[in-house]
């Protein structure tokens, strides 16, 4: 049987058009939406394995890009936010009825990724944005209740998807905070 990983990507990956111009993340609820504004297309689009990142019922794996904050807006029923753990780097702003998170913003401003905005593609209304490119944090659905013995599997579905598994970040990430890091050391 096919590991499950996500919905969005479990029947194989939809490249993006390539023209993203934004549109709108909707969360789950019937009545009154949360709906939040994204211009332009999203970047470093991925599978997160952890714990943390907002992922639909019975997914395995969230699917999670970043956008420019000044590109995010809260249009519709934003009283329904709220921030899921006001401790953790990523502020993650969930709609209270449903649980979707609807962006994770980084307050830091010394943190790397600080000035991007984390959202769920699949959230948008529009067709078209940047496909995941890799798989981040895999390791970390073991944490979920994955059994060790089921990785080689979960491994080898995403590598078969054409997102290339790793256990923290990306290299080009990992090299993009190292060079953060390091630049803020030698300052
Ligand atoms: N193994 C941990 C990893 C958590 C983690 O470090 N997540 C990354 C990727 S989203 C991160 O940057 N977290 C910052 C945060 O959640 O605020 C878990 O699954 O909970
Ligand atoms: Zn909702
Ligand atoms: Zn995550």
């Amino acid at each position: 049987m096919t590991v499950a990983l996500h919905p969005s990507i479990d029947n194989g990956i939809k490249q993006g058009s390539g023209s993203f111009a934004g549109g709108t993340l909707v969360c789950k609820c019937t009545d009154h939406p949360v709906k939040v504004g994204i211009k332009g297309d999203v970047a470093h689009n991925h599978a997160c394995g952890c714990t943390k990142c907002w992922k639909p019922q019975g997914a395995m794996f969230s699917v999670v890009a970043v956008v420019p904050r000044q590109n995010v807006t809260v249009l519709e029923n934003g009283d329904k936010l709220q921030i899921v753990d006001p401790s953790a780097v990523i502020q993650r702003y969930a709609c209270k009825a449903c649980g979707t998170h609807m962006y994770g913003r980084i307050e830091n401003k010394n943190h790397p990724f600080y000035g991007l905005d984390f959202i769920h593609p699949e959230l948008f209304q529009e067709q078209g944005s940047q496909a995941p490119q890799f798989a981040a944090f895999v390791s970390s659905v073991i944490e979920s209740g994955v059994k060790p013995e089921q990785m080689a599997g979960v491994r080898s579905r995403l590598k078969e998807l054409g997102l290339e598994p790793y256990d923290c970040l990306s290299p080009a990430l990992m090299d993009a905070i190292a060079t953060h890091v390091a630049k803020a050391k030698a300052a």
